[in-house]
């Protein structure tokens, strides 16, 4: 379990995070949202103990932060921003000097990276510098070191940054594949990241906390919840689809002829929608339920958030 209290961090006069507290408990998978600048990396570096917080308490199980940072960073693995990493070196040998470190030794080792070089698919890059490789294979150098130990808490600081589609699927399925009792916590700009792997969301903006649930209740925020659209082939009366029971509002596209219907809080209204379409014949060639759309959440939660 991580506990963070009252957490502020300051740079000279500027309050980068603002009193942050929240738990994490294991099996959670976090996706850490935000704007640029909104203090997620800082936070996150403030959760492995890399920079202390100007004010607040971070504690992970029964240790305290500031008293037990090294016990506490052996449970951690740690993917930072732009993956840095010794450059001169290979993957190989970075990832026996990180092995090392971590307290790796023997066949174990040698297992373990191996098995860890599959997962991230460095075989056919182990033995060049890595400061020759492609921004995608960097990241994955950096993944690598930051599961190596097999850490009980993973932090990751967008960790499919620069990688191309394949890699990306790539690495939510290893997020998946982890055991179900770590901690994950992701940053992410890619929405859609969060409803593929993670079981809660946080949002932060201006350094303050502004939404901490499921996915589910995020897209559940979105005016376009459930709510059925339909495509016309050609133009058609519609007006009755408006007053249809449990449907608040229509929106009509008329150049591309997508019409969108929008529920009543709480109401299911596709049913209806689909025996109207049946009965007027209607001349509709696709309709579909809408799962929400997290862009506009997004936008709506951030809003009035200064660039920083
Ligand atoms: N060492 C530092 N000194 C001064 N200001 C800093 C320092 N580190 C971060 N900041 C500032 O704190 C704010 C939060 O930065 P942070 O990197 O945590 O944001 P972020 O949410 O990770 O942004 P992004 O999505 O762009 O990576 C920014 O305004 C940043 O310029």
């Amino acid at each position: 379990m991580i506990s963070v209290k009252n957490v502020i961090k300051k740079f000279g006069d500027f309050i980068a995070v603002d009193g942050l507290s929240f738990d994490i408990k294991p099996g959670d998978v976090v996706g850490f949202l935000g704007p640029n600048g909104a203090g997620k990396s800082t936070t996150m570096k403030i959760l492995t103990g890399f920079i202390e917080p100007t004010e607040g308490e971070v504690r992970v199980g029964n240790m305290a932060m500031d008293q037990s940072r090294k016990d506490i960073q052996t449970k951690i693995g740690y993917l930072p921003e732009g993956a840095p990493a010794y450059g001169d070196m290979t993957p190989a040998q970075f990832l026996h000097f990180i092995a090392e470190v971590r307290g790796l030794k023997g066949d174990a080792k040698h297992a373990r990276i191996k098995e860890v070089v599959q997962q991230v698919e460095l075989q056919d890059v182990l033995d060049k510098p890595i400061d020759n490789l492609s921004k995608g294979f960097k990241r994955r150098v950096g993944l690598a070191q930051a599961i190596l130990h097999d850490p009980e808490i993973l932090i990751l600081d967008e960790p499919t940054d620069g990688l191309d589609p394949n890699q990306k699927h790539q690495v939510r399925q290893l997020i998946q594949n982890l055991s179900k009792d770590k901690i994950v916590i992701i940053s992410t700009h890619i929405l859609e990241e969060v409803t593929a792997v993670c079981n809660r969301v946080m949002i932060i903006a201006d350094g303050h906390l502004r939404f901490d649930s499921t996915p589910q209740a995020l897209l559940q925020r979105s005016r376009f919840y459930q709510a059925v659209s339909l495509h016309l082939s050609y133009s058609a009366d519609i007006s009755g689809l408006a007053e249809l029971p449990g449907v608040e509002d229509m929106e009509v596209d008329m150049h591309s002829g997508k019409v969108t219907l929008f529920p009543e809080e709480g109401k299911e209204i596709v049913h209806l929608v689909n025996e109207h379409v049946q009965q007027r014949k209607l001349p509709v060639d696709m309709l579909f339920v809408e799962q929400g759309r997290l862009d506009e959440v997004f936008r709506a939660l951030t809003l009035g958030a200064t660039a920083r």
